[in-house]
């Protein structure tokens, strides 16, 4: 199992996610504005390692300035990298809370370290839970599509959607796994792909519009994908491309599961209409690994996230087990 996020006591190491998998290389962070570049740039992605790396970022804030008044400027910078993922204001608002015990402030570096590592730990264990209810509630389903990457990459290891699907390798049930591109970062072609051969899962590659056509012929049981950010009513915003799935799988009869541990739930964010979807560089879509694919100055929009309705949702899977439409999370 790759690890994506490694803490050395003074410094954050990251593998570099945006040159997998033809390089390894790490990203070393030492501030918190280091860690707010990193997320900021996907050298680490995926909503929970978000959430994980942000938490360093505040040990490394506060033992470079232990005052309040530099932890809240760290909490800012590190909340303003990523708008989407609600992971990220969840890490920071835990160690926020952590410390404001009086006995926090004693020590707010070796605290907040504290409070890093068990939520680096927590995840986890989060995401080993989801596997094993996913993949109950999946018996019989052995062909899966899922899209993005959720894996050891964008977590603390083992993964949510991903976590379901070695889940189900691991029980002997799973005989094919279809890994959407994801267009423009291609976190399935270099991630998603790259993380189960590492696993030996029978992975095959397919581009994001091919959804309908493996659903139309049937080459389809089940698609499970990741989250972002779960509204209070089961509205998930996930990578670009997860609600068009969602259509064609209600229109084929096809379950869509959505994977995500409870730190990816906004119980104040009411609905998906009132989630901020992230808009990224232009550059993404208009090139790939810098190689231009369109005409200079090409108008671009590059939404990062989009909102699949509640409605569309067959089961949302978190570590405290399967939860069935209408959502009501509070
Ligand atoms: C378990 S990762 C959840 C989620 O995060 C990814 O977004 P990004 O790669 O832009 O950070 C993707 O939406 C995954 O489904």
């Amino acid at each position: 199992m790759v690890e994506a996020i490694k803490w050395h006591g003074d410094h954050l190491e990251l593998l570099d996610q945006r040159v997998l998998p033809f390089e390894t290389s790490f990203v070393q962070c030492r501030t918190a504005q280091e860690t707010a570049d990193a997320i900021r740039n996907m050298v680490v992605r995926g909503a929970p390692a978000i959430g994980v790396t942000a938490s360093y970022g505040l040990v490394l804030a506060l033992q470079n300035d232990a005052s309040p008044q530099a932890f809240h400027a760290a909490c800012e910078v590190l909340a303003a990298s990523r708008p989407t993922a609600i992971n990220l204001f969840d890490a920071i608002d835990n160690t926020k809370e952590g410390l404001g015990n009086p006995a926090g402030w004693q020590n707010p570096a070796a605290e907040a370290e504290r409070i890093a590592v068990a939520y680096h730990q927590d995840d986890l264990a989060k995401n080993k839970a989801i596997g094993r209810h996913g993949a109950q509630f999946l018996a019989g389903q052995r062909r899966v599509l899922t899209h993005c990457n959720t894996g050891s990459l964008a977590t603390s290891g083992w993964g949510t959607a991903l976590g379901i699907i070695r889940q189900l390798n691991e029980e002997q049930r799973l005989t094919q796994v279809y890994a959407n591109e994801t267009r423009p970062f291609l976190q399935g072609a270099r991630l998603t792909v790259w993380e189960c051969q590492q696993d030996k899962l029978p992975v095959t590659l397919v581009t994001d519009g091919m959804g309908g056509h493996l659903m139309n012929a049937d080459m389809v049981d089940c698609v499970i994908v990741g989250a972002d950010r779960i509204a209070a009513n089961g509205d998930t915003a996930n990578k670009i491309g997860t609600s068009m799935l969602a259509m064609a799988a209600h229109f084929h009869g096809i379950p869509f599961v959505v994977a995500a541990p409870t730190t990816t739930i906004a119980t104040k964010t009411l609905t998906g209409k009132d989630i901020p979807i992230e808009e990224r560089p232009h550059d993404e879509v208009s090139h790939v690994r810098k190689n231009p694919i369109t005409a200079p100055n090409t108008a671009v929009f590059n939404p990062a996230f989009d909102v699949t309705p509640a409605a569309l949702i067959s089961a949302i899977v978190t570590e405290d087990g399967i939860f069935h439409p209408p959502f009501k999370f509070n």
